[in-house]
């Protein structure tokens, strides 16, 4: 085999289609196909995991489904693969009613957490293994464009160096890209991917993310993905739904779910967030609780302000983080624990005015702008 794969690279022609001497892999021409969910429900006995849930994933986007356990991510996904059938709605692929449809017609890939390799094999037949599915699907056998195919999908993910080794022999980073490169290998039209790196430890994670959102450019395949970290769904995602109690709360890009919650349930879950009770006399005194994030506390100083609207608070905690520095500070009036984020730059003349930072005088008060962060 390893033989073959160096005549492919002989060969030189990484940009061999497989039947149609065009690849999808890597002329960026995918064959894409977006979903639209209508209305759909699901119960499991007496417990409704999604309540007439509607979304529309358009062709090409990488889509992150975000939301606590047992939120429905994962039902929906399912759904959407043909695992799962909806007790009432329906399910549009590519512009056809795909609510029933059997998930081998539904030319989709799939990636579960568990990278669900064959230990048995080396790397190049466990890619070789999705396209010998694809070729059962469309009634061909072409061993020879299989091998070829098999190789530029690992040249894909950056390990053809690799293809002879056994999964027992990589890590678990590398396993889940083996298991990417084989749902490719269908030449899906949708991936669509179950905590995709949930069993892996959180910086293969992050390495992973960035690799993802490549991958994705390179086959612009429309990619859906199930995750539980936010911070994951942000740095990968085009787009993020998020979900609560089986229904959606919003859809957005991550720049809108951080700085425009839909809801107060988004403001929560999405960032940190302060959950301020507005003392009497403050301009917002009808509004009983606001959500307020770190970086918007407004941050006055060490001396107290000669205007109205500042509270005196002490400060708890301070911890380094790179360059924005975290607090924790209680409000002397309420006795509220708030938390606050500074710049580095604002911390250092918080430091020039008193090197034994106590306490603080800041600004809980709605009105704000997330440009705050920069002018504190
Ligand atoms: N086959 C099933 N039978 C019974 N209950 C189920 C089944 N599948 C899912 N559920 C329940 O439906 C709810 C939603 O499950 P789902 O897996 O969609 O959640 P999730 O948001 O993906 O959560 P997690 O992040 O924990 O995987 C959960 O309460 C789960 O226990």
């Amino acid at each position: 085999m390893f033989q073959h794969l160096t005549q492919c690279r002989v060969l030189g022609s990484l940009s061999y289609s497989w039947r149609r001497r065009e690849s999808l892999l890597i002329t960026k021409r995918g064959r894409q196909m977006g979903i639209l969910v209508e209305n759909v429900s699901k119960n499991f006995g007496a417990f409704r995991a999604l309540d007439h849930v509607n979304l529309e994933i358009k062709s090409g986007s990488l889509v992150a489904l975000l939301g606590p356990s047992g939120s429905g991510k994962s039902t929906l996904l399912r759904v959407m693969g043909g695992l799962e059938v909806p007790d009432t709605g329906t399910v549009w692929l590519g512009g056809k009613d795909a609510t029933y449809q059997p998930v081998q017609e539904r030319n989709m890939g799939f990636v579960f957490q568990n990278y669900a390799l064959f230990p048995h094999m080396p790397l190049y037949q466990n890619v070789d293994f999705g396209i010998k599915i694809y070729e059962e699907m469309h009634g061909i056998s072409d061993p020879e464009q299989r091998w070829k195919r098999a190789y530029s999908l690992l040249r894909l993910i950056e390990m053809e160096h690799l293809s002879d080794r056994y999964p027992g022999q990589i890590s678990g980073g590398q396993k889940q890209r083996v298991a990417l490169a084989r749902a490719l290998a269908v030449e899906p039209r949708v991936l669509l991917l179950d905590e995709p790196f949930g069993a892996l430890d959180p910086n293969i994670r992050k390495d992973l993310r960035g690799w993802l959102r490549t991958l994705h450019e390179k086959v612009p395949v429309t990619t859906v993905f199930v995750t539980h970290d936010q911070q994951e769904a942000m740095e990968v995602a085009n787009e993020i739904v998020i979900f609560n109690e089986g229904r959606i709360e919003q859809v957005g890009t991550p720049k809108d779910v951080y700085d425009n919650p839909a809801t107060p349930f988004v403001k929560q879950f999405i960032g940190s967030t302060n959950r301020v009770k507005q003392t009497p006399g403050s301009e917002i005194e009808n509004i009983p609780d606001t959500f307020l994030r770190p970086h918007e506390v407004k941050v006055l100083g060490i001396e107290p302000p000669n205007q109205s609207g500042y509270q005196r608070s002490r400060i708890t905690d301070i911890c380094f983080g790179g360059s924005f520095i975290k607090m924790k500070c209680q409000i002397l009036d309420t006795g509220h624990d708030i938390r606050i984020v500074v710049s580095r730059a604002k911390y250092r003349t918080l430091q020039a005015e008193q090197s034994k930072l106590e306490y603080l005088w800041i600004d809980t008060t709605q009105e704000k702008s997330v440009e705050r962060i920069y002018s504190i």
